[in-house]
């Protein structure tokens, strides 16, 4: 299928709702992006990538990065993860702490920053080296080379990193995180300032559409684990807003306070959208309509 007229639609629909929202102020590097910007991609299993707006320009991936890391770290380390983090959705937002106690320093999910930091921590363990071992996947599974941390970035989370360290110190103290507290959180924010563009986020999440397959025919999942990922997207990918979520998109999805979210539609194609403006729970507002119109249009969803 030519997305290319769709997409076209779909950028002029949303085109009121850009710059609308925030962008994320409380990590200063992301707080100065031009809210003006709206890029979307549609790569399907053929390997063509389809996109409109600002779709090749580089962003911080941020959140986005946690699929891509909970995929590593199952694939390398398999089931027992989910002794250290649940499946269930948190109705709290990303960076919640009121959970954890009640919940014995088990996250509710891989997606909110707690479950993310465990995953990060488990996939230290596993490679030694858990942000570049990520770069390398997506650079891998995105063919492009080029793929980097933005260094400011990821010193602007770090320096304004209590709420994540207060995070790992406190399932730490539930001896839930194996690896010492800074050499996890440097990881984490390195791994949240990764850079890439919507046509990079839609190339690297074909294998979750792809049912576990690698851009090089390779499996990383077995499909069963592909399915798991996709649910846990759907159900948590977007935080207390995933049932807002699933109600207007049908996907699996998964955002970023970069203003990114990817989509998968399972066995067609996935999406890439992007625009700084978030929401009260983090999620892109021209994205979110974006991805709305896109299965509206084409009845593309699992329902
Ligand atoms: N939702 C997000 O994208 C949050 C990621 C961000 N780096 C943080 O840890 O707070």
């Amino acid at each position: 299928m030519d997305y290319q007229p769709l997409l076209e639609q779909i950028a002029a629909d949303v085109a009121p709702l850009v710059g609308g929202g925030t962008p994320a102020e409380y990590i200063p590097a992301l707080a100065s992006v031009d809210p003006g910007q709206f890029g979307m991609a549609v790569a399907d299993l053929d390997g063509k990538v389809y996109g409109v707006g600002d779709w090749q320009v580089p962003f911080s991936a941020q959140s986005i990065t946690k699929v891509f890391a909970l995929a590593l770290a199952l694939a390398e380390g398999g089931d027992s993860l989910w002794e250290r983090v649940g499946r269930e959705p948190s109705g709290n937002p990303f960076n919640s702490l009121v959970q954890l106690e009640y919940e014995n320093g088990v996250p509710r999910n891989p997606f909110i920053n707690a479950g993310a930091l465990v995953v990060t921590d488990r996939l230290q363990t596993l490679t030694g080296d858990a942000s570049s071992e990520l770069l390398e996947f997506l650079r891998q599974e995105s063919g492009n080379p080029e793929l980097g941390f933005d260094a400011e970035v990821a010193a602007s989370e770090q320096s304004h990193g209590d709420r994540n360290a207060a995070l790992a110190h406190f399932m730490a103290s539930y001896g839930n995180i194996d690896n010492p507290v800074p050499t996890l959180l440097d990881h984490y924010f390195w791994q949240c300032a990764i850079e890439m563009s919507c046509a990079d986020l839609a190339r690297a999440a074909r294998f979750l559409a792809r049912h576990g397959l690698r851009a090089d025919g390779s499996r990383l999942l077995t499909r069963s684990e592909a399915k798991q990922v996709n649910a846990v997207m759907l159900t948590c990918g977007t935080y207390d807003a995933a049932g807002e979520f699933a109600y207007r998109v049908g996907l699996p999805g998964k955002s970023g306070v970069g203003g990114g979210i990817v989509a998968v539609v399972p066995g067609v194609c996935t999406l890439a959208v992007w625009s700084p403006g978030l929401d009260p729970h983090g999620n892109s507002v021209a994205g979110v309509a974006s991805l709305d119109r896109f299965t509206t249009l084409t009845g593309l969803s699992v329902f």
